[in-house]
């Protein structure tokens, strides 16, 4: 993981637009690329200079089907959906944060979010730290781990539009992340997303606007468009959250490419007038140890 110096520095680019795709994710593949392909076109044509697709969204969000659609992304022709964000970001001149998708690696299974530069080369790669097992009786039950192996890394990325943490889902629960990501001077942190329909209601907007009234800086989530038909129905809604925790643009639950500007000077302008970061009192929390305050 790249290690950066701690204070907020500007990126020599604060102002630019952002395009969040919410993509109609199909059992069919290629149709899945064929639609972001489009959309990313879309998005370069309305100006936007990042874009972001969903959390899986090469392959329908149910663990019957992660290792079938699976690709090994170190062999490049064998990984049609790589090729195909390579060559977009590349012949658009943008950065792409590829979603996820699901990543074959000797004999394991990644839920996992590439990033490319407007290179087209992959810059980083980001394998979903904190798999998302749940059980709530008559709502819903999932278990990633069942067949995906965690991540074990954090990360960070310099882009040409500023610096990134990434996270998937379920890693936007840990605040612990996010605050590793800002005091290592992160200016926007994205989570492709599937959130479904329980969680989402309760929680999703709630913890996006957390991440960033937290840290003050800018959160992006990226889900799939809803899809009542599958086994897994997603909640939608991606958004733009700013760094005093005001959501900049959000979207219903169908598809749909939602694009906003992100001025990063107003990651300045909120830590100035609340300086959080003056203010902590880690001498107090950091260090106590809870059986000292409960012997
Ligand atoms: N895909 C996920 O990690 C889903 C999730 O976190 C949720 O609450 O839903």
């Amino acid at each position: 993981m790249a290690v950066a110096p701690n204070p907020f520095q500007l990126p020599n680019i604060t102002k630019f637009k952002i395009a969040l795709c919410q993509l109609s994710v199909t059992s069919d593949k290629n149709q899945n690329l064929d639609r972001a392909s489009r959309m990313i076109r879309f998005s370069v044509k309305q100006g936007s200079k990042l874009v972001v697709l969903p959390e899986m969204w090469n392959c329908p969000y149910s663990s019957d089907c992660f290792a079938k659609y699976a690709e090994d992304f170190d062999n490049r022709d064998a990984s049609p959906t790589l090729s195909m964000l390579s060559e977009a970001a590349c012949c658009h001149g943008i950065t792409i944060i590829g979603g996820s998708l699901p990543e074959w690696d000797h004999g394991r299974l990644y839920n996992t979010c590439c990033i490319f530069g407007p290179d087209g080369k992959l810059k980083a790669r980001h394998r979903k730290i904190h798999l998302f097992d749940i059980d709530i009786p008559g709502e819903i039950s999932f278990k990633e781990s069942d067949t995906f192996t965690a991540g074990d890394q954090p990360t960070i990325v310099d882009t040409e539009v500023g610096r990134i943490g990434i996270g998937i889902c379920h890693d936007i629960r840990f605040p612990e992340l996010a605050a590793l990501y800002r005091k290592r001077g992160v200016d926007i942190i994205c989570y492709p997303g599937a959130f479904n329909m329980s969680t989402g209601e309760l929680l999703w907007e709630l913890v996006q606007r957390a991440r960033a009234i937290d840290n003050q800086l800018f959160v992006a989530t990226c889900s799939p468009s809803r899809n009542s038909t599958g086994s897994y129905t997603t909640w939608g809604h991606s958004t733009l959250v700013g760094p005093s925790g005001e959501i900049i643009v959000t979207s219903g639950h169908e598809e749909t490419t939602v694009i906003a500007e992100i001025d990063y000077s107003n990651i300045q302008l909120q830590r100035k007038s609340l300086p959080l970061d003056d203010q902590k009192r880690e001498d107090i929390y950091k260090f106590i140890d809870v059986h000292e305050l409960n012997p």
